[in-house]
This record gives C-alpha cells, sequence and structure tokens, in this order.
C-alpha cells in the first residue's frame, strides 16, 4: 500500500507543483494519476522512489516513511517505466533487464536467463535479448521498459506515460498487454497519463488532477463516467462528448451499440 500525506512540492521560484496531495493506493490495485500537462503528476509519481523530496508532507509505503529508506535501495525495489524508456544504449536487451537483478547480488548467469524469461512475459521473441535497445522499434522498446522494471520483482510500479511517445495501434497493444501482466502479477501500480481513455481502461481507480495537483476527482472509471464532479471533470473525460453517447439499434435481430454518430461500436451480449 502507498500512502500520500498531504503531500507539497514548490520548486524554488514556482508555484506550488503539488499542494497538500493525500491519497492512499491499495496493495494489487492500479490506480491512474490523469490531468493535463503540468499537473504535478510526474512530481507525485516522484516522491514515491524519492526521485522528489516533498516540501512538506510525507509518503509511506506499507506503512513506512520512505526517507527512512536508503534512497537507491529504495528505487532498485520499485519498478519504474518511463515515456523513452530510459534504457542504457550500450547494453544489450538482456543485460538492460538483468541490471537490477544483478546489482541486488543474483549471479549474472541466472539474472540473464530470467531476463530472457521476462523478454517472453512481455510478449518479445527472446531473440531481442542480444539486440542494443537502438536496434528495436519505440513499442519494443517500451516492452523491454516493462521487463527491466518487473526484473527485480518489486511490489511496486511507477508508471510514467510509459506509452505517450508510441502509435496508436502500438499503444493499444502495450496497453492489452499491462492488463493481462497485471491480472498474472498483481503489482501496486501507479500509472500517469493525460489521456483519459487509457486512465479508464487501465484504472482500478482514476484521480483526475487538476493544476497544482489537486484532485478533481477520484474513483473507478464508471463512477467518474457516470458522475463527473463539476464542469472541470465533464470536460475531461467528455462526458458529454458524442462518441461516448451510445444507443441500440436493432439488426437481424441483434442489438448493436451505435454512437452519436451513428458509428457501430459493439454487439450488446444476450
Ligand atoms: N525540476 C523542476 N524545477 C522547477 N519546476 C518544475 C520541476 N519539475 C516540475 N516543475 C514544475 O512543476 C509543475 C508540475 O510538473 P510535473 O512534471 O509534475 O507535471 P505533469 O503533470 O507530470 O506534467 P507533464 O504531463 O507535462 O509531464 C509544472 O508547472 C512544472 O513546470
Amino acid at each position: 500500500m502507498i500512502e500520500f500525506e498531504t503531500v507539497s512540492k514548490t520548486y524554488p521560484g514556482h508555484p506550488a507543483a503539488v499542494a497538500d496531495f493525500s491519497l492512499v493506493v491499495p496493495s494489487h490495485t492500479t490506480v491512474v494519476l490523469v490531468g493535463s500537462s503540468g499537473s504535478g503528476k510526474s512530481t507525485l509519481l516522484r516522491t514515491v522512489n524519492r526521485m522528489v523530496e516533498p516540501t512538506s508532507g510525507r509518503v509511506l509505503i506499507d506503512g513506512e516513511d520512505v526517507r527512512d529508506r536508503d534512497p537507491v535501495a529504495l528505487r532498485r525495489s520499485i519498478g519504474y517505466v518511463l515515456q523513452h524508456g530510459g534504457l542504457l544504449p550500450h547494453r544489450s536487451v538482456i543485460d538492460n533487464i538483468a541490471t537490477v537483478p544483478v546489482l541486488n547480488g543474483v549471479p549474472k548467469r541466472r539474472a540473464r536467463t530470467a531476463a530472457g524469461e521476462l523478454l517472453e512475459r512481455v510478449g518479445l521473441d527472446p531473440k531481442v535479448g542480444s539486440r542494443y535497445p537502438g536496434q528495436l522499434s519505440g513499442g519494443q522498446q517500451q516492452r523491454v521498459g516493462v521487463a527491466r522494471a518487473l526484473a527485480a520483482d518489486p511490489d511496486i510500479l511507477l508508471m510514467d506515460e510509459p506509452f505517450g511517445a508510441v502509435d496508436p495501434i502500438m499503444r493499444r497493444e502495450l496497453q492489452e498487454e499491462l492488463l493481462r501482466l497485471q491480472a498474472d502479477l498483481r503489482k501496486t501500480i501507479v500509472f500517469v497519463t493525460h489521456d483519459i481513455d487509457e486512465a479508464f481502461l487501465l484504472g482500478d481507480e482514476v484521480v483526475v488532477l487538476r493544476e497544482g495537483g489537486v484532485i478533481a476527482q477520484r474513483g473507478t472509471p464508471a463512477e467518474i463516467l457516470g458522475a463527473p464532479a463539476d464542469d472541470f471533470v465533464r470536460d475531461f473525460v467528455g462526458a458529454d462528448r458524442a462518441e461516448r453517447e451510445l444507443h441500440t439499434t436493432e439488426v437481424d435481430g441483434r442489438t448493436i451499440a451505435v454512437d452519436a454518430t451513428g458509428r457501430p461500436v459493439g454487439v450488446l451480449a444476450s
């Protein structure tokens, strides 16, 4: 479990990036922080692994203040996935994945074997293990980034716009892959995005942020879409957007859901 207790962060000479943010992320769930650029999402995420130290307030992991943890050991115990993979360009894919386990004392051979298995787990051919990051597509690099974050079998995964730089089809594949992995691994995931559809797809709970890390609304995707707290959230989730308004029509005895433009989006199960 991760607890943010009235966390504030002010960068010198700037207005507060985050003010009095409190949130509990229950273990084994995915909580998505969603908001527009500059709403403080990355700042909040980084307070968990102490890449950012709050100006006030604290962050607890399973009841323990992260400030009481050695920052290096803390970072190695938490998976972290970034938009651009953050892979080491001069190391092979296998060695990128094996880096943290080796630093943690796992024998190199064993770490590499485990890295090969992780490649398969994230949907990659183990043969890509001998390549270098620059020889992979953006989507493949992000899969390697996920494998690397999982390599030390962390309880917590922090994901900062991990699929933001890949094309929409690849993005959808990566999202589905993450859902499959999470059904299996049940990590505690904090996922940052500015894409509300991604938030609704991946989040057990979604936290909509306005500027300054202020929570505009939190809840399940259905709760937020069904009852946006105010105009800000309504605009942000596009609750009035034509494509979210579905209607049904009968075709050959089956009930088809269509959006406001008449585009079929699915068949209702009987
Ligand atoms: N190192 C820093 N020094 C000064 N200001 C910073 C620093 N990092 C972030 N900020 C400011 O803090 C605010 C929140 O930034 P943050 O990156 O947390 O937001 P974000 O919601 O993740 O945005 P984005 O989606 O663009 O990454 C912004 O106004 C940003 O300019």
